[in-house]
């Protein structure tokens, strides 16, 4: 069943949920306003019908923003998710439904369907993610952290597999300080027991961590603390849906300085993997602020980059 969903963001930033009647499939959960997708029914004319019918508004405009598809024991749905704005008219609850603007960190703590996680996630995270690279001391790291958060940057990876634990995590607080005026993410390499740090905003795992069970990191994980992890095919993409991490980096995309040699899939692929996955994906290899639309545009949450952030001023 394909659904098209809207995340209708008002012009104060706050977003639109209503509550599904009770003898709905889902019913008396909050949910992100939409419905079916009639056949021969093109996608942004079923979404502006049902917001007229279910709301009395209509909206001018969209923003792909993710796609899941989820299996309920009852029927497999097809969620497809856009950010939609330009809102016209005042939303009502025409069948009777309750509708609230809420604030989108507010998200967290209504209760969803369960097909809606990776949808909350993908509204709280940027399009930007920048992997720090290279520096050769502590003042150039925080030099280049700070200009990049200056330049809007709000998801941060602190990667530094050349450093020991203990210096790697003294940079990384001080890097923690540095984002927390921005309200900025600061996520860490490392094992679970990290997340116990009362400072850390979550952890990014490499592929071969995927392995280790999801009730591992369950047991240390607190609410708002962030979990990733880098996949490079479709087989590790699963794993991380199993692993029941956030979201995630798909890479290479596109041939990169930092991995010479390595084969890259290509933008083709890379959108096959994108729209077949659940979760929320950065597209990362070769890849700048210049290709976010595309990725967007492919079904990417965006761009994750080393080189493009930090080398250029
Ligand atoms: N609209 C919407 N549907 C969702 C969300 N999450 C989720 O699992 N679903 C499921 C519930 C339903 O099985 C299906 C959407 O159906 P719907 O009940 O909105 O469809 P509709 O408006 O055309 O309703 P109907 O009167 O024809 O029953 O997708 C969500 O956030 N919004
Ligand atoms: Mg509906």
């Amino acid at each position: 069943m394909h659904v098209a969903v809207a995340v209708i963001r008002g012009e104060d930033g706050r977003i639109l949920i209503a509550k599904r009647p009770d003898d709905k499939h889902m019913g008396g959960l909050w949910e992100f306003p939409g419905g079916k997708v009639e056949p021969d029914e093109d996608f942004k004319t079923a979404l502006n019908r049902e917001l007229q019918e279910e709301l009395d508004i209509s909206v001018s405009q969209f923003e792909p923003l993710i796609t899941i598809q989820h299996r309920y024991p009852e029927k497999t749905v097809l969620l497809d998710t856009w950010k939609v704005s330009g809102v016209q008219g005042t939303p009502k609850g025409n069948e009777g439904q309750e509708v609230q603007w809420v604030e989108p960190e507010q998200l967290t703590t209504l209760s969803f369907p369960p097909a809606n996680g990776p949808i909350v996630n993908a509204v709280l995270l940027p399009r930007q993610y920048m992997v720090t690279g290279l520096f050769s001391s502590a003042a150039e790291l925080i030099e280049k952290v700070s200009r990049q958060l200056e330049n809007g940057l709000r998801l941060i990876q602190f990667r530094a597999p050349w450093l020991q634990e203990k210096p790697y995590l003294h940079l990384a607080r001080e890097l923690h300080h540095l984002c927390q005026p921005f309200n900025a993410k600061l996520l860490l390499k490392g094992n679970p027991e990290l997340l116990q740090e009362s400072w850390c905003d979550g952890i990014h795992l490499r592929s071969d961590q995927l392995s280790v069970p999801a009730s591992e990191w369950k047991k240390y994980r607190r609410e708002g603390q962030w979990l990733a992890a880098s996949c490079h095919n479709e087989e590790q993409l699963l794993e991380a849906e199993a692993a029941e991490v956030d979201f995630v980096t798909l890479s290479p995309v596109r041939p990169t300085k930092s991995h010479p040699g390595r084969l890259s899939m290509g933008q083709e692929r890379a959108t096959e993997l994108t729209r077949g996955s659940k979760l929320p994906v950065y597209w990362l290899g070769g890849l700048g602020r210049s290709d976010e639309q595309l990725a967007v545009e492919s079904g990417a949450q965006g761009v994750a980059a080393i080189g493009a952030f930090w080398s250029i001023r």
